[in-house]
């Protein structure tokens, strides 16, 4: 079955940082995924997620800053193949892991994920994305349970399984981005990795070691309880997708659930946050 979805094809100036600046706030509003070209970017979200209104509360595109205009057009499938193809560089984090398409040579990193993002997010070229794999690249990962809340194309979960966790389970509420993942786990050669589509009410009964959720600010206030319901004392959890003003109000609600902060990695005002369970 076909998801519609909505394109937005913004023609910004100056390309860079507009375009930068432009696709942190459209992640943030719930666009779902970006291909950057000369003059902008396109921008998708499901049709069912999109109101007609949706772009009167992005404030950059009408603040005056920068000269955006754009287009918007309603679609089904199309040859993501070729856009990524025309737009997808490979990423590199930290000298230790490259996250690149089927078509780009074998790189010398350590870690190497092979990505066809088609429309889900999580090719690591998002702040949010980048800086969860530095997280995960810090973590002694070898023999625990994850879970990959979100997990978009399955990169994260892919990693996790890469850096040597004995269970992974990769979990997303969008049909899309759950077949997408499916196939990149498969691409990966990934063997204890298990994918699910759905949301936190898939968690009850499970116990993870390291939960992952890169997702959003609301989403994470609604399910961080369900997160710390099934993290093992001792456990972490690594939480992104929110902007560093919004720490405050998400470490409040992880406090009330033993989880305590213990790390923070910032970009481009996006932040991704270590909390650890405490033993109790
Ligand atoms: C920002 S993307 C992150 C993708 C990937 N994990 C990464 O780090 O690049 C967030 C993902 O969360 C999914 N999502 C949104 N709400 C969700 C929910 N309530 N439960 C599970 N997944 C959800 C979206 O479909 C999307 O794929």
């Amino acid at each position: 079955m076909d998801t519609l979805y909505i394109a937005c094809d913004f023609k910004v100036k100056p390309v860079q940082p507009g375009t930068e600046i432009l696709i942190a706030e459209l992640g943030e509003a719930g666009f779902e995924s970006f291909v950057e070209n000369e003059e902008g970017v396109i921008a998708y979200i499901q049709k069912s997620e999109w109101e007609p209104s949706y772009l009167e509360n992005i404030y950059i595109l009408n603040s005056g800053e920068f000269e955006i205009t754009y287009e918007v057009e309603e679609i089904a499938q199309v040859n993501w193949n070729e856009e990524w193809e025309k737009n997808f560089q490979p990423i590199e984090v930290d000298g230790i892991c490259t996250v690149r398409a089927p078509f780009h040579p074998e790189p010398a990193t350590a870690y190497d994920i092979v990505i066809e993002p088609k429309m889900s997010f999580g090719t690591g070229h998002h702040e949010t994305t980048h800086m969860m794999i530095q997280h995960l690249l810090r973590l002694d990962l070898k023999g625990k349970k994850v879970l990959d809340m979100g997990c978009g194309t399955g990169v994260l979960g892919i990693l996790a399984e890469k850096l040597g966790a004995a269970e992974v389970d990769a979990i997303d509420i969008d049909n899309w981005c759950y077949l997408n993942s499916l196939e990149n786990v498969e691409r990966n050669r990934c063997e204890v990795t298990s994918v699910y589509e759905g949301n936190a009410a898939l968690l009850e009964g499970r116990r993870y070691e390291v939960i992952i959720a890169n997702i959003n600010r609301n989403i994470l206030l609604n399910d961080i309880p369900a997160y710390a319901a099934c993290l093992e004392p001792g456990g972490i959890l690594l939480l992104s997708g929110f902007y560093k003003d919004d720490i405050p109000v998400i470490d409040e609600l992880c406090v009330k659930f033993s989880l305590n902060f213990t790390e923070n990695l910032e970009k481009n005002h996006w932040v991704a946050v270590k909390y650890l369970h405490a033993i109790s």
